[in-house]
């Protein structure tokens, strides 16, 4: 029996736990600073499998001891941006909070593997394995999962059709220049470029980018779980049942794209040992341009926190 454990209990974690439960992949371990509020949400979460038929044992827990064992750990932790901030603004903040909880993880999980979802996601992603001190393949970040998910979801709505059709590839940073590829996105193996004009896809590509604060205006307090959850689920399935999905993540670069020693969306084949591959893709001279920007964000994130 697989061990997840969750490591934050708020919006995203919670919600993270309760589709891992429903799904019955392996135990799951909810911890958090709060006192008692893993513990109340498992006990719910434990009840309601009674009504929804799932058998999944789901604890709550303030004490690190408890993720000993874990397969696969999951950061949530820290704090969410509000309306007018940039994911990078919340960098001092969650640098320490996952410092703390990597200095755990390798102490209780050290055979873990790690995904991190804590934003600036790239830079933190970067603090959890040097924390913890893993091999960079086995920490990685949940961001391309989503962003696809929602470039998916934009393009369903404009062709009126089923989101179940249409696969979409956002790579880069998880930040403002994160790069949409219409050219690697497809509806049942049609490239989008021959289904929908240049100037509607550029729109569907801004909403994209802009998909994560889009949702924080509207909401005026915290970001967006629902999506981020799923997509969460959808890679740590890949992690447990070693499915080795080809699928875009936050992974350790060591020379592809142009980069070295930075985490970077990309695509990767996700299985049981983490990143077990990472996919180069041929890319437009003008999406390169984007990406250098972005991996400049990401670099000076990392040298601000002397890195
Ligand atoms: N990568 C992505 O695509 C993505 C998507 C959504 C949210 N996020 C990020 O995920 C993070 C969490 O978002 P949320 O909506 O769940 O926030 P939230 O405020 O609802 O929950 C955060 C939880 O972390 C807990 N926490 C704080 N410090 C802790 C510590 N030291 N140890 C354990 N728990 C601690 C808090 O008590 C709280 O329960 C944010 O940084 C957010 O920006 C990333
Ligand atoms: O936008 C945010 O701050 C949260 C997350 O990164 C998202 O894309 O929803």
């Amino acid at each position: 029996m697989a061990k997840i454990s969750v490591i934050g209990a708020g919006n995203v974690g919670a919600t993270t736990v309760q589709r891992l439960a429903e799904l019955e992949i392996g135990e799951v371990v909810m911890t958090d600073i709060v006192e008692g509020l893993p513990q109340g949400k498992a006990l719910d979460l434990m009840q309601a499998g009674a009504i929804n038929g799932y058998d999944t044992r789901v604890t709550g827990t303030n004490d690190y001891a408890d993720i000993a064992g874990s397969d696969l750990i999951i950061i949530t932790a820290g704090i969410a941006r509000k309306p007018g901030m940039t994911r990078e603004d919340l960098i001092k903040t969650n640098s320490k909070i996952i410092g703390d909880v990597a200095r755990n993880i390798a102490k209780y999980a050290p055979n873990s593997i790690v995904m991190n979802v804590t934003n600036p996601l790239d830079i933190i992603t970067y603090v959890a394995m040097k924390a913890t001190g893993f091999e960079p393949k086995r920490v990685f970040g949940m961001s391309g999962v989503l962003d696809a998910g929602r470039f998916a979801s934009f393009i369903a709505e404009e062709l009126k059709c089923s989101k179940k059709d249409v696969e979409a590839m956002v790579i880069g940073g998880h930040g403002d220049l994160m790069v949409p590829l219409p050219q690697y996105t497809t509806v049942s193996g049609i490239p989008l470029p021959e289904l929908l004009p240049d100037r509607t896809i550029d729109r569907l590509v801004e909403r994209t980018v802009n998909g994560g604060a889009e949702i924080v205006e509207l909401l005026k307090q915290g970001s967006a779980f629902y999506a981020p959850s799923s997509a969460i689920v959808r890679m740590a399935e890949a992690v447990i049942k070693d499915s080795k999905r080809i699928i875009p993540a936050s992974a350790y670069l060591e020379g592809q794209y142009g980069q070295e020693g930075i985490y970077f969306g990309v695509p990767v084949k996700l299985g049981a040992a983490g990143i077990e591959e990472i996919i180069e893709l041929k890319l437009e001279k003008s999406q390169f341009e984007i990406l250098r920007k972005s991996s400049e964000t990401i670099r000076r994130g990392i040298s601000q926190l002397g890195l």
